[in-house]
């Protein structure tokens, strides 16, 4: 779909580092006709464009607004999108047979998988997230809906047809190493057939974890990986007695991380979600492979996982993101799940020392750049540069209190005019929720816009 050429203007903000976020008031970005980033005039730079931008519209933003990268989520299981916030007092073994297999067997009804992914993507999008790596199910039709949805509203988007051939109930699992293959092609294909050169949505292959799948099909999976050079998104360490689990159906590995090297399942390609228990030896392991991790905090405090170590993984020189983890996470929002990282990382503190403590700026971080190296496309999203894409949102933290205000406000955000505007950014972490998303880009297509809001 041809765009037009379009100028944002106002303040931005976005990581530079795991510790710094430029903020840049009144500046201009130029996204061309194919939605990447033409130019930035920041103030005070001479002007560097050519007459003919001038020809076209703008978008400017005034007041405590400002524009800030989309948010990546690198781990979310869009079909268990209905069980968000239900999950009592399970931990993930029994969360998984008494909330989560039940749902996600019921996809074999296409009709449902319409609804809840349509809702699923709508939501994720209306707070900001343009980039989600998805869980769907174990059905080829139902997935397919998924990728489908995700290409018609513009949403970035890595699918995965769910494989899984053991320790789930008969009426909802594989039958055969080389029916889940043959199924994961087949999703493959129906992406190719939409979006021929992944540019937008792409297969992901997706064991469930270790216990759901036979040795056999582990090692299918990675033999798919190496002919396809797809990525690969998985679960990994999580609870104590999956991990007691893995050691007892796989009695000949060193450890859960070695499960997935044997079936070459460990590459630079591959998304390993929560890493809350891992040992220095796995984690080695991990880094020598160069393969990422997402971060679950919500998810991993809702079912009791644990504690994720973030500074020990950070200062190891591993690759982290943030991911919701809906629904074992009960939050589709990657705002509040920075805030969880921040929670957790003080919990953390408060038995290791402060430095284990996350600032708003690394949350920020791990919520756009960290994520975009975990999915492989830091060159083209998380922050704004010359030839990226334009994959953005903007941020409206509402009016100045006003002298002697009284009425109600909607939310609980509130700006009283003398913050800085690093403390006006931790507000919003805080503080905000999905009523602070004004309006958010994909590769320049507007994708969604809060009613109310006038660009
Ligand atoms: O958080 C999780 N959600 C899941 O659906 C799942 N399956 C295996 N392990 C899992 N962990
Ligand atoms: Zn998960």
């Amino acid at each position: 779909m041809a765009l037009e050429r379009r100028k944002y203007v106002g303040t931005f903000i976005h990581s530079t580092s795991l510790t710094d976020l430029e903020i840049c008031e009144e500046a201009t970005i130029g996204v061309d006709e194919n939605g990447k980033i033409a130019y930035i005039t920041r103030i005070g730079d001479e002007k560097s464009t050519s007459e003919d931008w001038e020809l076209f519209q703008t978008t400017k933003l005034d007041g405590n607004k400002f524009f800030f990268p989309g948010f990546i989520d690198t781990h979310i299981h869009a079909s268990q999108y209905p069980n968000a916030g239900v999950f009592g007092k399970s931990t993930l073994l029994d969360w998984l047979n008494t909330y989560t297999f039940p749902l996600e067997s019921s996809f074999s009804d296409t009709a449902i998988a319409s609804k809840v992914y349509s809702r699923v993507v709508a939501r994720t999008l209306s707070q900001g997230t343009t980039t989600a790596c998805y869980y769907a199910t174990t059905h080829v039709p139902a997935t397919n809906i998924l990728a489908d949805i995700c290409l018609k509203r513009g949403q970035r988007a890595f699918v995965g047809r769910v494989c899984m051939d053991r320790m789930s109930p008969e009426y909802y699992r594989d039958e055969s190493t080389e029916s889940a293959i043959a199924d994961t092609r087949s999703c493959i294909s129906h992406i190719r057939s939409i979006d021929p050169s992944f540019d937008l949505i792409s297969p992901i292959i997706t064991p469930r974890f270790a216990p759901s799948c036979h040795r056999a099909t582990l090692a299918a999976l990675g033999a798919l990986q190496k002919e396809t050079n797809l990525p690969v998104q998985t679960h990994i360490s999580e609870n104590t007695s999956e991990i007691a689990l893995v050691a007892e159906l796989f009695p000949e590995a060193d450890s859960y991380a070695h499960v997935y090297d044997t079936a070459g399942l460990l590459t630079p390609k591959t998304i390993l979600a929560h890493a809350v228990h891992l040992s220095p030896a796995e984690r080695q392991l991990i880094k020598s492979r160069d393969a990422k991790i997402s971060h679950c905090p919500a998810s991993n405090t809702a079912i009791t996982s644990g504690r994720t170590k973030v500074r020990e993984l950070l200062d190891e020189g591993l690759t982290l993101g943030l991911g919701t983890d809906v629904s074992g996470g009960h939050t589709s929002s990657m705002l509040s799940e920075a805030r969880e990282a921040l929670f957790v990382s003080r919990h953390v503190a408060m038995t290791d020392g402060d430095n284990a403590k996350l600032a708003v700026e690394e949350a920020l971080y791990l919520a756009t750049r960290g994520g975009a190296k975990v999915v492989g496309l830091e060159s083209r999203i998380g922050g704004f540069e010359v030839g990226m894409d334009w994959d953005a949102q903007v941020v409206g933290l509402g009016d100045t209190v006003g002298t002697d205000e009284i009425d109600q406000r909607e939310g609980l955000l509130e700006i009283f005019g003398k913050e800085t505007w690093e403390e006006k950014v931790a507000k919003w972490v805080y503080t905000g929720d999905d009523r602070n998303t004004l309006a958010v880009w994909i590769k320049g297509r507007l994708v969604h816009k809060r009613s109310g809001f006038n660009i």
